[in-house]
Parts: C-alpha cells; sequence; structure tokens
C-alpha cells in the first residue's frame, strides 16, 4: 500500500483541490442517492401498499410527521421530488465520473513525461545496468497498470465516502441493524484477506510473466534474420509456447481467485441476508415498516461492503507495478545526471580551442571484476584527425564513452582545454558532438524525416551537402522518390552501407566541432570508403575527428593513433611510424588485416 499512498501523493500535489472538490462532490452524490432512498418510504406509505407507522427511529417520525396518505396531492410532490433527486445525482454522478477521468488522465500524462524526463536525465550508467526490454515494459504495460490502479483507488475512495455516509442514514433508520451489517462486512473483511494477498502475488507474476514476453519478442523480432537464416523457429515457437502456457495459466488462476472471492462473497450474503430477516422476526419482532427499512438498509449496504472487498483486491493486484515504477524513479534519481530545463539543440555549443585530454583515467563497468581502462593518458589537439584500434574488447568503445562524458571515470579526470569537465561544459560539449555508432539509429521514416532529426532548420540544399559529403548522394538520387523515400524500420529497406552513409550525412548536417565514428564505416565497400575517407580529408583542420575502425586503411591519414590493449594505451603515435614498429601490436593487426584481405 505504501508504493500507492506515494502516487495518490503525487496525484494530490499534481491536481490539488480538484481531488478535494471531486471527492466532496461523490459525498454530496451519495447523499442524494440515500436521499432518494428514505424517500421511498412516504412514497410506499402514499401507495398505500403498506402503512409505515413505526416511529422507532427519528427518521421514520420525521417522515410520517408529512402524513401524507390522506392527502392524494402529495404524491405527485413526492414523486416529483423523487424524480428530482434521481435526476440530480445522476448528472452529478456523470459529471464526476468525466472529471475523474480527466484528473487521472491528467496525472497518468503527467507521470509518462516525469518518467521519461527521469531517463532522459538519467547517467548512461542506467542503460547499460537495464534491459532496454525492461523499461519499455515500464513506460508501456506497467505505467498502464498504474493508471489503472489509481482509478481503481479512486473508485475506492468513492466507494468508502459512499459506504461512510449510508452507514450515518442507516444508522440514523436503524443502529442495530445497521450495527450488524458492519461487523457482518468486518468478519467478511477478516476472512478475506487472504484473497488480497493472493492478488498481489498475481500482480506480481503478471508483472514477471509481462517482462519476460516482451524481452523476448522484442530480441527475437530484432534477431529474425538470424531465426529465420539459421531455422531456429521451431526452438523460437517452443519458448512462446512455454511462456503463454504460464500466461494462461496466470489468467485462469486471476479469474479462479475472482470467481472465488465472489462466491465467498454471496454465499455469505444469502447467509446473512437469512440471518437478518430470522432476527429481525423473531428477535426483533419487526413491524413490516421496520422489516421494510431493515431490508432497505441490507440491500443497499451489503453491495458496497462486498464491491468495497473486490476493489481492494484489484487495487492489490495492481501494487507491483507501483512498486516496479517507483523503483525505476528512484534509480534515476540516483543516477541523476542533470537536474533543470533540457537545452535546446545548438544553443550552446563548446568551443574547444586547445584539445581533450584524458588524463591517469580508470574506468570499472560494475559487474565487470578488473579494470577496462587503465592509467589512460592522452592528448587529442582541437581539430586533429585521432584513431583508436586495437583488438575486439580492448576497451575502445569505452574509452570513447568515458571522452564523451557518458561514463565517469572511476579515478583520473577528462580535461577540456585543461579544465575538468563539469555539467554544463558537458552538455556544451555534446552539442558540439555529432556521434555516429556501431548500431546506427534510423527510424521508420522518410529519409528526408530521418536527416532532419538533428537539425529541424536544415533546407534541402544542406541536406544534400551532407549527403555529399558522406558519398550518399548518389543512391539517394536513385531512388524513385528521393529524401521522401521511406526507409522501413530501422532503414531495413537499405543496404547496411546505403544506412551508415546516411547516418555519417546526418551526423555532418550538426555541423560538429567534434565528430566521433564508431565503427561507423565497417559495412562500406572500397569504393565507398575511399570517398568517405576523401570527405574526411575534407574536414581535417575544421573539427576534431575520432574515429574507432577496424578496417586500418581508413585511418590512413590520421593525425594520431592509440593502439589499446585490455584497457590500455600500449602505442600512441602516426600510422606510418606506428607501422614500421615491427614487435609492436599495431603491426601485428596491419599484418593480420593484410593476410585476411
Ligand atoms: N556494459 C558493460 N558491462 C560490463 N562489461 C562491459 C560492458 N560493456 C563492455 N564491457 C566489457 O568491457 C570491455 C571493453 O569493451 P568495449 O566495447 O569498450 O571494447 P571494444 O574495444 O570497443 O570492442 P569491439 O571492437 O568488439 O567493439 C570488454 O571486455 C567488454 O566485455
Amino acid at each position: 500500500m505504501h508504493y500507492i499512498i506515494l502516487y495518490i501523493r503525487q496525484l494530490n500535489k499534481h491536481s490539488g483541490m480538484i481531488l478535494y472538490f471531486n471527492l466532496f462532490g461523490m459525498g454530496v452524490s451519495s447523499l442524494l442517492e440515500g436521499a432518494a432512498i428514505v424517500l421511498l418510504i412516504p412514497l410506499i406509505s402514499l401507495t398505500g401498499v403498506m402503512h409505515l407507522n413505526g416511529g422507532t427511529t427519528g427518521l421514520v417520525a420525521v417522515l410520517d410527521r408529512f402524513d401524507v396518505g390522506t392527502h392524494v396531492l402529495n404524491l405527485p410532490v413526492v414523486l416529483g421530488i423523487y424524480i428530482c433527486i434521481i435526476i440530480g445525482q445522476s448528472l452529478l454522478q456523470r459529471n464526476l465520473s468525466i472529471r475523474n477521468v480527466t484528473l487521472v488522465q491528467d496525472f497518468i500524462h503527467h507521470l509518462r513525461l516525469q518518467v521519461y524526463q527521469g531517463l532522459l536525465q538519467a547517467n548512461w550508467r542506467l542503460y547499460i545496468q537495464q534491459r532496454k526490454s525492461d523499461l519499455t515494459n515500464l513506460l508501456t504495460i506497467e505505467i498502464n497498470r498504474v493508471n489503472n490502479g489509481i482509478s481503481l483507488f479512486l473508485q475506492l475512495l468513492t466507494l468508502i465516502v459512499f459506504t461512510g455516509i449510508q452507514i450515518g442514514l442507516a444508522f440514523y433508520l436503524n443502529a442495530k441493524m445497521t450495527g450488524f451489517v458492519i461487523i457482518s462486512g468486518l468478519v467478511l473483511s477478516y476472512f478475506s484477506r487472504r484473497f488480497i494477498r493472493a492478488s498481489k502475488q498475481l500482480g506480481r507474476k503478471t508483472s514477471e510473466l509481462s517482462k519476460e514476453y516482451l524481452a523476448g519478442i522484442t530480441d527475437q523480432l530484432n534477431g529474425m534474420k538470424d531465426i529465420k537464416s539459421n531455422h531456429l523457429e521451431a526452438s523460437r515457437l517452443n519458448w512462446l509456447r512455454t511462456l503463454t502456457k504460464a500466461m494462461h495459466a496466470e489468467q485462469v488462476e486471476y479469474v479462479k481467485l475472482k470467481t472465488n472471492s465472489q462466491f465467498f462473497y454471496k454465499s455469505m450474503s444469502a447467509f446473512l441476508l437469512a440471518g437478518f430477516v430470522f432476527f429481525a422476526v423473531t428477535l426483533f419482532h419487526s413491524q413490516p415498516g421496520q422489516f421494510l427499512i431493515i431490508i432497505v438498509i441490507f440491500s443497499r449496504l451489503w453491495p458496497k461492503v462486498t464491491t468495497l472487498q473486490a476493489n481492494i483486491q484489484q487495487v492489490a493486484a495492481t501494487i507491483p507495478a507501483f512498486k516496479a515504477l517507483s523503483d525505476l524513479e528512484q534509480q534515476c534519481r540516483r543516477e541523476l545526471e542533470f537536474e533543470g530545463e533540457f537545452i535546446e539543440e545548438g544553443s550552446d555549443r563548446l568551443l574547444i580551442k586547445e584539445g581533450m585530454e584524458c588524463r591517469n583515467v580508470y574506468f570499472q563497468y560494475e559487474s565487470a571484476t578488473a579494470d577496462t581502462l587503465r592509467n589512460i593518458n592522452t592528448f587529442i589537439p582541437a581539430n586533429s584527425m585521432v584513431a583508436v584500434v586495437g583488438r575486439s574488447g580492448a576497451g575502445k568503445s569505452t574509452l570513447i564513452d568515458v571522452l564523451m562524458g557518458l561514463l565517469k571515470p572511476n579515478r583520473g579526470d577528462v580535461l577540456i582545454d585543461g579544465k575538468a569537465l563539469t555539467r554544463e561544459t558537458l552538455f556544451s560539449l555534446r552539442h558540439a558532438m555529432s556521434y555516429v555508432p556501431q548500431d546506427p539509429f534510423l527510424f521508420n521514416g522518410t529519409i528526408k524525416d530521418n536527416l532532419r532529426l538533428v537539425a529541424t532548420e536544415a533546407t534541402e540544399e544542406d541536406l544534400w551537402e551532407a549527403l555529399r559529403l558522406s558519398a550518399a548522394d548518389a543512391f539517394v538520387r536513385k531512388l524513385p522518390e528521393g529524401l521522401n523515400t521511406m526507409i522501413g524500420d530501422r532503414g531495413i529497406k537499405l543496404s547496411g552501407g546505403e544506412c551508415q552513409r546516411l547516418v555519417l550525412a546526418r551526423a555532418l548536417l550538426r555541423k560538429p566541432s567534434v565528430l566521433v565514428l564508431d565503427e561507423a564505416t565497417s559495412a562500406l565497400d572500397t569504393e565507398n570508403e575511399a570517398k568517405i575517407q576523401e570527405a574526411l580529408e575534407k574536414m581535417r583542420g575544421k573539427m576534431t575527428i575520432i574515429v574507432i575502425a577496424h578496417r586500418l586503411s581508413t585511418i590512413r591519414h590520421a593525425d594520431q593513433v592509440l593502439v589499446l590493449d585490455r584497457g590500455e594505451i600500449i602505442q600512441k603515435g602516426e600510422f606510418i611510424q606506428l607501422s614500421k614498429d615491427r614487435y609492436g601490436v599495431f603491426n601485428q593487426l596491419l599484418q593480420h588485416q593484410f593476410v585476411v584481405s
């Protein structure tokens, strides 16, 4: 319950007086509903079906004072009041339902933004600790369950207000009988605790299964080419079969729990009603009027008590979703990279005058047992071209992540123009930077849309210029719809090399002062690679270029080559100079590539 209260507090803070207004409205609505019930008594009296001369309770006495039985004209008046109350109550109820939905939707909209903003403000470390599909699950399925939980909780509050007011009225009508109903309700809630516990457990299972399903399905859809080409369909289908069996069992379990509790409540209701009637007739020697009141109390109150129980059970099933969301928000806060507003693209670019430096940098991943980067000391002069090479797993990408300020060194510093990266310089550095990863991000849209992602104001001329620089103009021109061609999910309708050139064009469109290429030209043929090299040549001296390349021909013209091995820079110098060191790792890498090609 603690997690729900946490979010209800936020709802309270977010919605302010509206929440109280709605709760007050609910109180009025239930008062009206209660008044309509009370009016039934003189109404029945007026119809002559039964004369209520009980006088056992104050209210009946007051109603008797109406003494309307003898005045025929009063029947339309009472009926009129009754109709007015019912219509008024329905209108109020309708209005409140709309207000409640607006309130909840407004809050969920705010919550979605809050969670996503938290994620965007978090350190990169958070993403390397989490499965992407788990985050997707939280931002889609779990947040919807939270939405549902909040609506259910508000319904619960309404029910509590309704039931409270009706208990008050019922007490006024007949205290003994109402006391009896309340005691029965308390006994019922004692016995139904196990249903609530089971609901919470099932809710946890629902969360786990949905996480597992989304993770598996995402991985498999991403790897569909591998599945099909390696003929792994049967095993994948078996995975889904096992999982859906578990999901099926969980759903049946849920329905079983729900029907079991309904069966329990209904049986209890039958016993209680029988008990009421029995006691009313034998012990209290009820008059027909009192008897009617008892039936009215029971038929109005008891469903509320049972609905309250069912509602608590449903709310309990959503608690794990509240917990998951709260855990993520806490994790985001722990990993907070910056607070405040996001700065608009291009508004605050860092101008590097001297260069970037790593001084005695050590870095270790949390799950790793040893340092991934050790004693890194290097200076990258502004507007120079630096290449980082080394065997797979040597730490090249990690070094780039540290340079970009995505990962914080455990020891040592990253300096820009001799000054340590601060929060401010970090973001202006990133504004001035274009990064092209190994697995570039292209979305299902046109080439134009994908390019304009980083430069919304870019003209068509700018787009063509960037495409020309990245040797992508020729292939885009050949496409039937040119810049307006749809490229499919992650650019599936393009070749690997075409995707790489497109992403490079996008990076250049930003006119960066630091361009980072992480294996960004691996899928290019020699002809296009030569074109890119030519483009890089043209850019030399205009921006700082940092390239990770397995294909060493790409970095022939680099001003400086850093050779990494098991997290350490073991060689440093110009391409030709390093290649002449016959016993050096760089020479070995070159020889190996020469033999392979
Ligand atoms: N998120 C992570 N958690 C734990 N260890 C990691 C993580 N990412 C990378 N590593 C480890 O750190 C080491 C360096 O990885 P990195 O990706 O920097 O190497 P790389 O030289 O870029 O490799 P490649 O050329 O294959 O891309 C590897 O041993 C890798 O297993």
